[in-house]
């Protein structure tokens, strides 16, 4: 059975497209899940790819991954947290939790943006961290899990 790529994106996201295109591009949610899957498929890898706006409902998904990682049919969790990256221990708590590899994904640079993106809660539990590929960063995040030895 192939292991399975959870790509999570949180709130905002869904915006993807029309929301603030000179920050994060032209292409819709729609668009990176199409990439998600093509890229996923090229590494014989499975997908969940889903988008929420409330932090429980992530944190519910990140314990399902965390069920899949238990019987060893998880490859990673791909986590785009939005906002919640730099507000949400409960997201931090639900990773260490679960155990799930995690990449933490932003398709901005955050570094290069306000103060308050500066901190991430979810980077001490991640495995790997990648910001400002704009939306190319999701193909880029699975193929480095593909990657992961
Ligand atoms: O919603 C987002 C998107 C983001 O995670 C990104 O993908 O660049 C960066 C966050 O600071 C912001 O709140």
């Amino acid at each position: 059975m192939p292991q399975t790529v959870f790509v999570l994106n949180g709130p905002n996201l869904n915006l993807l497209g029309t929301r603030e295109p000179g920050i994060y591009g032209a292409s819709t949610l729609a668009d990176v899940e199409a990439l998600c899957r093509e890229t996923c498929a090229q590494h014989g890898l499975g997908l969940e790819f889903r988008q929420s706006n409330h932090e429980g409902e992530l944190v519910d998904w990140i314990h399902e991954a965390g069920r899949l990682h238990a019987a060893g049919q998880l490859a990673a969790v791909v986590l785009n947290a939005g906002a919640y990256t730099h507000t949400s221990v409960a997201l931090l708590d639900a990773v260490k939790g679960t155990g799930v590899p995690l990449v933490e994904l932003h398709i901005s640079n955050v570094h290069a943006r306000e103060a308050f993106r500066h901190h991430s809660y979810l980077s001490a539990a991640a495995r790997s961290v990648l910001c400002g590929f704009g939306v190319d960063g999701y193909r880029l995040a699975i193929e480095g899990v593909a990657r992961w030895k």
